[in-house]
């Protein structure tokens, strides 16, 4: 299993080996005590899958809200995604900065995401299948998030304003200004 680092703490890359043959391939996508051997011990609870159908598709950015807030750990099975992390950690030394990665089903890197943090993607190829792991239940009522496009966030995504493809609620988030948050970053 290769772990890098990324500019957030604990925004980390994972990528296991795959072992090819004539047959395709076989990776792990989950392996709780490698993760545990490397420093990553975070008890998930949820799998989630997404499909997305058109290319500029898209999530974003979410979080929950204490005490239901959630680490995440999302991968590609099939397509390719330009995937965000926005730091929302008050006290972080990387307080409303973001690293965007593109994860895809042929590396089969996954991206790991504390909580604290908002995620969002958008999709590269048609047919975006997204799994993603999440450290706490779904809970409607603590269910919140940022808008993609908050011109403050200075996120370059690769889909015009004009051309993406959003979710009614997604295109009503609030921008970050005014918006109080509760995440506070521990070292
Ligand atoms: C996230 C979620 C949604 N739902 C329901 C609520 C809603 O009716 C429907 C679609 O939900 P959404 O529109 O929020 O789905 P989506 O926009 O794909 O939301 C996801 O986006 C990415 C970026 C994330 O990081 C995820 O945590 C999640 O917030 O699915 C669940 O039942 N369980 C869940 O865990």
């Amino acid at each position: 299993m290769q772990i890098e680092d990324t500019a957030i703490p604990g925004v980390r890359i994972l990528t296991a080996p795959r072992f090819a043959d004539r047959r395709g391939f076989f990776a792990e996508w989950f392996n709780r005590a490698k993760l545990k051997q490397a420093g990553i011990d975070l008890d998930f609870c949820q799998d989630n899958i997404s499909l997305s159908k058109e290319v500029g598709t898209l999530r974003g950015l979410h979080f929950q809200l204490p005490p239901a807030e959630q680490a995440k750990l999302v991968g590609v099975i099939q397509g390719r995604i330009f995937d965000v992390a926005l730091d929302l950690r008050r006290g972080s030394p990387t307080y409303r900065r973001h690293v965007g990665v593109e994860l895809s089903g042929e590396r089969g890197n996954q991206l790991l995401i504390p909580a604290g943090l908002a995620h969002g993607f958008c999709t590269l190829e048609p047919d975006s299948l997204v799994f993603y792991k999440v450290s706490s239940p779904y809970s409607a009522p603590h269910d919140s998030g940022i808008r993609w496009n908050d011109p403050a966030l200075g996120i370059d995504w690769p889909v015009k304003e004009s051309s993406a493809i959003l979710s009614d609620k997604d295109a009503k988030l609030p921008f970050l200004a005014g918006t109080d948050l509760p995440f506070r970053y521990e070292a």
